[in-house]
């Protein structure tokens, strides 16, 4: 056993990390680093590579055929690309929100009762406090809990995202992938997301795709600025916007480009 001073903080160790689609090469030799309970901003032009670098973190990119990936990604010492992983197990621990809301056409309970019962737990004594604490944990619980039973489709773009959260929190997992989680929403429907992505830190990691730079420097304790398929700057996010390192960083982020 390791002690506790020695044992690494970081959750995901990214190493020398290629995606390939057929012939294109999406990601050249990442190299990344990831703290537990802190909010990682990814940010750079369209075709960058932010959403494949995501979605090699829960091997979501497997199942696009041509896709071929060279590297390491280690989670608790262990590759999550070496051939005893359990895809399904990683994917709980390694949970993923999109873009537009997308909760099933089913109630707003069943939403978040979804993934526990998919692995196994029947109980629904234990059911309802996974779903209840999963919507509380999402801010989510004091505007439904009238109406766990209604279709979750009713709900407000804002309230739809929130109950994806949920549905993601209601298997436990460690860490969460966000792909654009407000590029879809209202201003504020947005704020109330920054806001429980803010809160949620203090238990999970969260890795969150934005184009929007202001939201990362409101949201994000790192920010890592992707161009062409090079991950040219990862640093602490005041100081990636403040006093970037490499050229190619500052001239994005102050509009010359993007
Ligand atoms: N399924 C796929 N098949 C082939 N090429 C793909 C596929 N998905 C992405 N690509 C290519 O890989 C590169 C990186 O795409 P990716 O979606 O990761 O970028 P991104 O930075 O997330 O872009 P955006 O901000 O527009 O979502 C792009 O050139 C894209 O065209």
């Amino acid at each position: 056993m390791m002690s506790q001073a020695t044992m690494s903080r970081y959750v995901i160790q990214v190493e020398n990390l290629d995606v390939f689609y057929g012939e294109k090469q999406a990601l050249d030799k990442i190299q990344m680093s990831i703290e537990e309970n802190t909010v990682v901003a990814l940010i750079g032009p369209s075709g960058c590579g932010k959403s494949t670098f995501l979605r090699a973190l829960n091997r979501m990119n497997d199942m696009i055929p041509s896709v071929r990936i060279n590297g390491a990604i280690t989670m608790h010492d262990e590759n999550i690309y070496d051939k005893s992983i359990d895809v399904e197990m990683l994917r709980k621990e390694v949970g993923m929100v999109f873009q537009a809301p997308n909760p099933f056409p089913k109630s707003i309970y069943d939403n978040v009762a979804y993934g526990p019962r998919v692995h196994g737990e029947k109980n629904r004594k234990v059911l309802d406090e996974i779903v209840e604490r999963s919507l509380r944990q999402a801010a989510l619980w004091d505007e439904v809990k009238d109406r766990l039973k209604d279709r979750a489709t009713g709900l407000s773009g804002g309230q739809q995202q929130r109950l994806c959260i949920a549905r993601t929190l209601a298997v436990e997992p460690e860490i969460i992938l966000m792909d654009e989680p407000t590029s879809a929403l209202d201003p504020i429907s947005t704020a109330k997301i920054e806001e429980l992505i803010q809160e949620l830190k203090r238990k999970f990691t969260i890795i969150i795709v934005t184009h929007n730079m202001q939201q990362a420097a409101r949201i994000s304790d790192r920010t890592a600025f992707f161009l062409s398929g090079e991950l040219v700057e990862e640093d602490q996010t005041d100081h990636l916007f403040s006093n970037p390192h490499d050229q190619r960083t500052e001239d994005y982020i102050t509009g010359r480009f993007g």
